[in-house]
């Protein structure tokens, strides 16, 4: 077949391929308000409307002077004033300096402007320490954006620097895409809601917790439909349910192959498996496919698991369907500064946690035990130790790839 290896698990970087590839954008936009564009996808290029500063003004409070006024005289008398929002629109008779705050257009034929800590005032006449070079202290129109030029391009999520960027070039409207509707729940007989009590073999639904934080980071509709047990009829009910209004579905639980697990069965009956089996650890299980409306992303339960490959798979296909273009969080070289067990044959997301040593070289170091159900491995770290599918144990000493944390984790 060619597509897996030896385990039948498919290799990280194929089955991210092979979901992008399937995945379509969502294609209807609104028109926004820049005020309530934050994060929102931007579905249209725009280029600047208007020269970006809008005049030739001054970078300091001071005095325009012209610099030939200067070789004839260091004293020159004021002949008026200029603010910011009210140009000086006199005449300028030669041999005299304008007063100028920081912002304000400079008057017609100015060749510098000479900051006041430089000067020594005299009632009306200006002394200036010494002669500045042509322009200095001035800034040009369209030294920022010229009109016409490309400032955001379609497909960005707009940042907290982009609603300025566009305020300043007059923009007050954009044409987005919409949110995405995202349906969630967790599987399982032993979970229960935080706040009651539990019961021997129970566990609280930690789950839906990282999963709706995470999503939280993104800008999009949550739609939780809680915890519903390891039951065929009601699982084939909630699927149903989620995918008639929802554009992701997101589950947890259920993808293994215990005798409870029906997730995997019932998006065979009611959609379609794209795959299911990954060559990671952890999120052996992460099962991907698509329902009527929807797409699928099935999280394995144990909960480091479900948070490593919501992470790593479940935000660059959200991403995608948001038509965001979608930049990879970097990652880095570090030295490893402990041993890090690993069986050759899956790609490792280890926990851990990465600093910089007294040589200014990164090192990292594990946080312990690896185990899918650890969630403090996970609580304590502050990046990924990335291990790659056919190496065996990291020996001290050794290079690693890391990958800290990004936004949707901190
Ligand atoms: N015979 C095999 N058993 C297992 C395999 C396997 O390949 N063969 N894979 C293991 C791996 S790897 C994982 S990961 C888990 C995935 O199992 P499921 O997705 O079916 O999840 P569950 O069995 O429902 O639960 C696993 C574990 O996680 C706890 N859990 C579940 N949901 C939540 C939640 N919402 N909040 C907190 N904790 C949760 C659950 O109680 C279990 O302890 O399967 C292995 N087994
Ligand atoms: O691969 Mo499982 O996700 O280790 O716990």
């Amino acid at each position: 077949m060619g597509c897996c290896d030896v385990q039948g698990l498919k290799p990280l970087d194929l089955a991210m391929q092979e979901m992008l590839a399937s995945i379509d954008a969502v294609t209807e936009t609104l028109t926004l308000d820049l005020a309530d564009a934050l994060d929102y996808i931007l579905a249209e290029d725009i280029s600047s409307p208007m020269n970006v500063p809008p005049f030739d003004n001054s970078a300091m409070d001071g005095y325009a002077v012209r610099i030939s006024d200067l070789t004839q005289s260091m004293t020159l008398p004021l002949a008026g004033k200029a603010f910011a929002g009210q140009p000086f629109n006199g005449d300028w008779p030669l041999g005299t300096c304008i007063r100028i705050m920081t912002g304000a257009p400079v008057p017609k034929g100015c060749e510098a402007v000479i900051m006041q800590e430089r000067t020594q005032v005299n009632g009306e006449q200006i002394t200036f320490e010494n002669i500045p070079p042509m322009h200095d202290n001035i800034r040009n129109a369209a030294e920022d954006i010229a009109i016409g030029q490309a400032v955001l391009t379609k497909g960005r999520r707009l940042t907290p620097r982009d609603i300025p960027m566009l305020a300043t070039i007059g923009i007050d409207k954009v044409t987005v895409y919409r949110r995405l509707k995202v349906a969630i729940f967790s599987t399982g007989d032993e979970l229960k809601n935080l706040g009651q009590p539990l019961a021997d073999g129970e566990i609280y639904d930690s789950n839906r917790y990282s999963i709706n934080a995470m999503l939280s980071r993104l800008n999009l509709d949550i739609i939780d439909f809680g915890i519903i047990p390891d039951n065929e009829v009601l699982l084939r009910e909630t699927f149903i349910k989620a995918d008639a209004v929802a554009d992701a579905v997101i589950t947890s639980g259920g993808v293994s192959v215990g005798e409870a697990d029906y997730t995997k069965v019932l998006l065979e009956e009611l959609g379609e498996i794209g795959f299911w089996k990954l060559a990671i650890k952890p999120g052996k299980p992460f099962a991907f496919g698509s329902l009527p409306n929807s797409k699928f992303f099935g999280l394995p339960g144990n909960p480091v698991s479900a948070t490593v490959t919501f992470h790593q798979l479940v935000v660059p296909a959200l991403a995608k369907m948001t038509n965001q273009v979608y930049t990879p969080t970097p990652r880095f070289n570090a030295i490893a500064a402990t041993k890090m067990k690993k069986t050759p044959g899956r790609m490792d997301f280890q926990r851990a946690i990465y600093s910089v040593n007294a040589q200014g070289q990164l090192e990292v170091v594990s946080t312990g035990s690896q185990g899918s159900g650890v969630f403090s491995s996970l609580s304590h770290s502050n990046c990924y130790a990335i291990i790659e599918q056919d190496r065996g144990n990291v020996e001290i000493g050794e290079t690693v790839t890391i990958e800290p944390f990004n936004e949707i984790l901190n």
